[in-house]
């Protein structure tokens, strides 16, 4: 046997979880939030959150070990991305996402096996013939809890965009299911000359316009209420769906490009973006798991390429295409009308 070929990778893949349920813990406990101010030693640490003698000291020793605090003679402390990321209080706090993956996904994913073999998602839609959003949006805390999410996956993208794409050619802007509102924020904080706004389900606009007004953008940003199936979107220069599509089926996307298409002026812009998969399919693994991810989560969602978005937008009727890299896994396909 070549001792070259190591079980290590296999090993360490399957036992994955293990570190990210350490994480999604530390998360739901706030031990990145307690840390704000600095260092603090095991006995502290212990006591605030109420953790047994034979958990604590393996716990904070592994979130060391996993890269997520740092341990020196004052204690435990946070390192410099997690300072900046998963303390709750941070401007830039993505903890959100994770939040709702240990309260949501992480038990939903227990049943994969049987998603791949029934193709029906294992939410709380399971068995209900739901779809994802009358199941979330059912209980207010879940709402909150799936709108805070959003913004913690999408103020990388969102950041990113805002520096991505010619704004200074174009007014407004229109953001079709914009959750909580990361991206308008992003947008209007960084090209005062833009107004615009964010479309959703109208059980959203109190979480959004709280999140727009915070942040100091209300006089440019207003939310307009509505549902995509039914409801024209209000028309702007540039149109921007995140990870709306890949919520749905194929014929659904179809129908949403084509509503985008129609809100746009000649020469106005779609932006779809997404952790979009890499054409040959074998390289963007977030991309492909967020497909799997859709399987759980919906009744026909599935993510997709650069290619295939592109090729959409040509059906559609959008002249011009590109695919551009946007943040970690998340790309943007621009269509110009
Ligand atoms: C996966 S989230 C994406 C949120 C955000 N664009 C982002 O990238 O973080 C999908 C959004 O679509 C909204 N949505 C779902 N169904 C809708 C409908 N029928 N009409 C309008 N918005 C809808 C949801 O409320 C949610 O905010």
């Amino acid at each position: 046997m070549d001792r070259n070929v190591t079980p290590d990778a296999i090993l360490q893949l399957g036992f994955g979880f293990w570190g990210a349920k350490t994480l999604l813990s530390a998360v739901e406990l706030g031990v990145f939030t307690a840390l704000a101010d600095g260092p603090k030693p095991l006995p502290v640490l212990s006591a605030e959150f109420g953790l047994h003698p034979r958990s604590a000291v393996d716990f904070f020793d592994a979130l060391v070990a996993l890269g997520m605090l740092t341990r020196d003679d004052n204690g435990y402390a946070n390192t410099p991305a997690t300072a900046a990321y998963l303390d709750r209080n941070s401007p830039t706090y993505v903890g959100g996402i994770l939040e709702m993956a240990n309260a949501r996904l992480y038990t939903h994913w227990g049943n994969l096996t049987e998603a791949l073999r029934t193709g029906e998602p294992q939410n709380e839609a399971k068995g209900g013939g739901d779809d994802l959003f009358d199941a979330l949006y059912s209980d207010p805390d879940r709402l909150q809890q799936f709108l805070r999410a959003m913004t913690g996956a999408s103020l990388g993208p969102a950041y990113a965009l805002a520096e991505a794409f010619p704004w200074k050619d174009y007014s407004s802007f229109l953001d079709v299911g914009c959750a909580q509102g990361a991206v308008p924020v992003a947008l209007a904080k960084a090209h005062p000359h833009l107004t615009g706004a964010g479309f959703d389900l109208p059980a959203v606009e109190p979480i959004f316009t709280e999140y727009v007004t915070e942040h100091g953008v209300a006089d440019r940003v207003t939310f307009a209420g509505g549902d995509f199936f039914t409801d024209d979107l209000p028309n702007a220069d540039v149109v921007v769906m995140g990870r709306i599509l890949h919520d749905w089926p194929f014929e659904t996307k179809f129908e949403l490009l084509g509503k985008a298409y129609d809100a746009l002026p000649e020469g106005g812009a779609l932006i779809v973006y997404e952790t979009l998969i890499d054409d040959d399919r074998r390289e963007n693994a977030f991309g492909l798991l967020m497909s799997l991810n859709m399987l759980i989560e919906t009744q026909g969602g599935f993510d997709y390429t650069g290619k295939d978005c592109s090729g959409w937008m040509t059906l559609v009727g959008f002249t011009e295409t590109r695919v551009q890299h946007l943040a970690g896994p998340v790309s943007m396909v621009v269509g110009i009308k």
